[in-house]
Formats: structure tokens, C-alpha cells, sequence
């Protein structure tokens, strides 16, 4: 069975692509837009220029900017906002929201002072019973390629497996391809710590290195996330899926990521505020840097890409110094240290 009317909190482009494709299937969608200006922009011209220009909004995506009328008789809400608004939005949501619709959220990041996946926010927010209606939605899927419906592949997390199966039949069409994952740790943190990674291909991108720099970042980076991951109580073969190592590679590899463009600015020789300002949409991995940094500190997990990220965006060191850091390192074994947080795999407290 599958709901009729759908809230999305959000307008920017993610929120815009997915409520596009929910259309499409024939859903109503309320859209919330905190700016009355664009809410009316989108109202009148059907297309949200600032955030996904080209792409038309059908007349069955209402757009609001009070979030109760998006959601109050939503059968099911899908959460679009960045990372760091995630809690706050839950919440000026949650007094209007059905006790029963499914909450989807498809945020990427962690939460940068209480480091909080976005999941364990929500049971702090909306009640740790309320978890079997929180289905993470993550994957290789940039809006602009969503909203021309080229074909597209993503996953749909969830400790509920009915709730997992009811986002998959919610978003499921030709283009739009859903798996479902029970590993919402996993999901999340993949989804959240590859814009770290891709920050970083982008840096290599300005610098002007080639192929082999980037494909060295990705997998590196790609060790350092499963290490994390592992020691976070993650399914390690989630990293080789769609949330894992399919978003890695699309968003260090594509023209459209806001992630991969910041680094290139810096790359180029732009500060980070100069780099924010060129791409004017989320960069999450900025924040999500910090909160990983943390993550590896708090819990003994080597994270040498993260470590660099983290002295180029707010040490001040530059990013030749970091590459030059990160190739002369100790020499390592590939896969010890991924085999040592295996092996400690049940003993995370987090
Ligand atoms: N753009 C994409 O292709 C994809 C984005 N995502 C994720 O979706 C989330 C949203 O990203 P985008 O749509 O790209 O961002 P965006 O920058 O295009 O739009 C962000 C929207 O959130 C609003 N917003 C910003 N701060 C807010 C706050 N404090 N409270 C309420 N609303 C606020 C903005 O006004 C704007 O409407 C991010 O976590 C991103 O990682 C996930 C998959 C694909
Ligand atoms: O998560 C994304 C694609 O899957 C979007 O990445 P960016 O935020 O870097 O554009």
C-alpha cells in the first residue's frame, strides 16, 4: 500500500528532484519552503530556478512555507534539508506530524557538536519507539540527474524492514531504482563521510593532479570510512554498496557535486569561504569533516585523509602540504588496519 499525499521538508534541489519524481508517480506532494520568495517563485514559474533550473515541477507538488500544511496530512514525510537544520526542522514538524507515516530522511551528514548520525537525532527528537518509521535514504543520486530522470539507483535503510519496503514502493519507477538495507548505521555514515573524500578529490582536481591521485583518495578514503564504520557497529559490506563506495565514486567523480566543487576551488587556490560562496548550495562535507575528525579522535580509528581535510579547511595548512603529508606517511600493509577494526568489530559503546 502506498500513501497518496507526501510532505517534503525542503526546497533547495534535492527536496526539489525528489518531489518532481513523487509526482510523477502520481502522489500529491506539499513542499516546504522557508522562503516565501521562492515558495511563490516555484508556485508561479514551475521550475525552482536557484536550486535545479531546467527541470519543470508538475502542478501536483504544492509548494507552502508553513511546514504544518506540508506535512499535517502527509502519509509520509521526506526530510530534505541539510544535515545541520535536520534536528531543528524535526522538530518545529513533529507537533503537526501523523503518529503513523514514515519519516524519511535524505540528509547526508552527522551532527557537528553532539556527533549524531541523523537517525539517532531523530530518536532523540521523536522518541526511540518512533525508529521503525525512519527509513535513511542514500546512494549515488544527484538532483540534477534525478530531475531528467536519467537512471538512477539508491538505498532505502531502515530497522524495519516493512518501513525500508514501503519508501522502495514509494520512490520505485523505471528510473528510479530502491534497494533496502537494514544497516542504517552503515547508510548513514557512507552517505555522510564520502563528501570528506570528495572534498579532497576536488582539492586534487584544482591542484591539477590526474587519475591516479583521485583514484588513490577514493580508496584510501574508502578504508578510512569502513574502519570508521566498522568500529561504529556499521555492516562492513555496506561500504561496497550503493551508500558506500557508489556514492563515493559519483561524488568525487561528478561535475555536479557541490562537495568535489568546493575542494576544486580550494584546489585552485580559493580560502573556504570563497569556495562556499562559488557553489551557493550545501557543502556538507565542510561540517562533516569536523564531526569525523572527532569521531576518529574519540575512537582510535586512523583517519589520515579526514586528519589532512581537516588542517587544510580550518588549520590553515595548504594543500600541497597536505598531499605531501599523505604520500610520505609510514609505509603500511593495505589492509591491516581495516582487518583490526574488523576484529574489534562489538565493542563500540556508540
Ligand atoms: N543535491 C543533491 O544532489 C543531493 C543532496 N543530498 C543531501 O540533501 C540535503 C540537502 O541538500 P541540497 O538539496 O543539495 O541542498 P541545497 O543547498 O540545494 O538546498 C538546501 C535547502 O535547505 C534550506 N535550508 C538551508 N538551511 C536551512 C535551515 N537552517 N533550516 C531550514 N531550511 C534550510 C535552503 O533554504 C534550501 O531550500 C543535504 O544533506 C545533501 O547532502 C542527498 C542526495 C543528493
Ligand atoms: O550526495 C550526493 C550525490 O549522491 C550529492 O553530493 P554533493 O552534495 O557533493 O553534490
Amino acid at each position: 500500500m502506498v500513501s497518496k499525499i507526501i510532505g517534503v521538508a525542503g526546497a533547495g534541489s534535492w527536496a526539489t528532484a525528489l518531489s518532481v519524481l513523487l509526482a510523477h508517480k502520481g502522489y500529491t506532494v506539499r513542499m516546504w519552503s522557508r522562503h516565501a520568495a521562492l515558495a511563490k517563485e516555484i508556485t508561479i514559474t514551475r521550475e525552482n530556478i536557484r536550486y535545479l533550473p531546467g527541470v519543470i515541477v508538475p502542478p501536483a507538488v504544492e509548494v507552502t512555507v508553513h511546514i504544518e500544511e506540508a506535512v499535517r496530512e502527509a502519509d509520509a514525510v521526506v526530510f530534505a534539508v541539510p544535515s545541520h537544520a535536520f534536528r531543528e526542522v524535526l522538530q518545529s514538524a513533529l507537533p503537526h506530524l501523523s503518529g503513523t507515516g514514515l519519516i524519511i530522511n535524505a540528509a547526508k551528514g552527522i551532527e557537528e557538536d553532539s556527533l549524531r548520525r541523523l537517525s539517532q537525532a531523530f530518536a532523540e527528537v521523536a522518541g526511540p519507539q518512533a525508529l521503525e518509521r525512519y527509513v535513511a535514504l542514500s546512494g549515488p543520486s544527484h538532483a540534477e540527474e534525478v530531475g531528467r530522470q536519467v537512471p538512477t539507483a539508491v538505498v532505502a535503510a531502515s530497522s524495519s524492514i516493512k518501513s525500508a519496503e514501503y519508501a522502495q514502493d514509494l520512490f520505485m519507477c523505471d528510473n528510479f531504482r530502491v534497494y533496502t538495507n537494514p544497516d542504517v548505521a552503515g547508510v548513514e555514515l557512507g552517505g555522510a563521510l564520502k563528501n570528506v573524500i570528495a572534498l579532497g578529490t576536488g582539492i586534487a582536481d584544482g591542484l591539477g593532479f590526474g587519475d591516479n591521485t583521485k583514484a588513490a583518495l577514493m580508496t584510501r578514503g574508502l578504508a578510512e570510512i569502513t574502519r570508521l564504520g566498522i568500529t561504529l557497529g556499521a555492516n562492513p559490506l555496506t561500504f561496497g554498496g550503493l551508500a558506500g563506495v557508489g556514492d563515493l565514486i559519483v561524488t568525487c567523480t561528478s561535475m555536479h557535486s557541490r562537495n568535489r566543487r568546493a575542494g576544486m576551488a580550494i584546489g585552485r587556490g580559493k580560502s573556504l569561504e570563497e569556495a562556499l560562496a562559488e557553489v551557493g548550495m550545501v557543502v556538507e562535507g565542510v561540517r562533516t569533516t569536523r564531526a569525523a575528525r572527532r569521531l576518529s579522535e574519540l575512537y582510535g580509528v586512523n583517519m589520515p585523509i579526514t586528519e589532512q581535510m581537516h588542517e587544510v579547511l580550518f588549520e590553515g595548512f595548504s594543500p600541497e602540504t597536505a598531499v605531501n603529508k599523505l604520500m610520505t606517511r609510514g609505509k603500511k600493509h593495505e589492509t591491516e588496519e581495516v582487518a583490526l577494526a574488523a576484529a574489534a568489530l562489538g565493542k563500540s559503546q556508540f
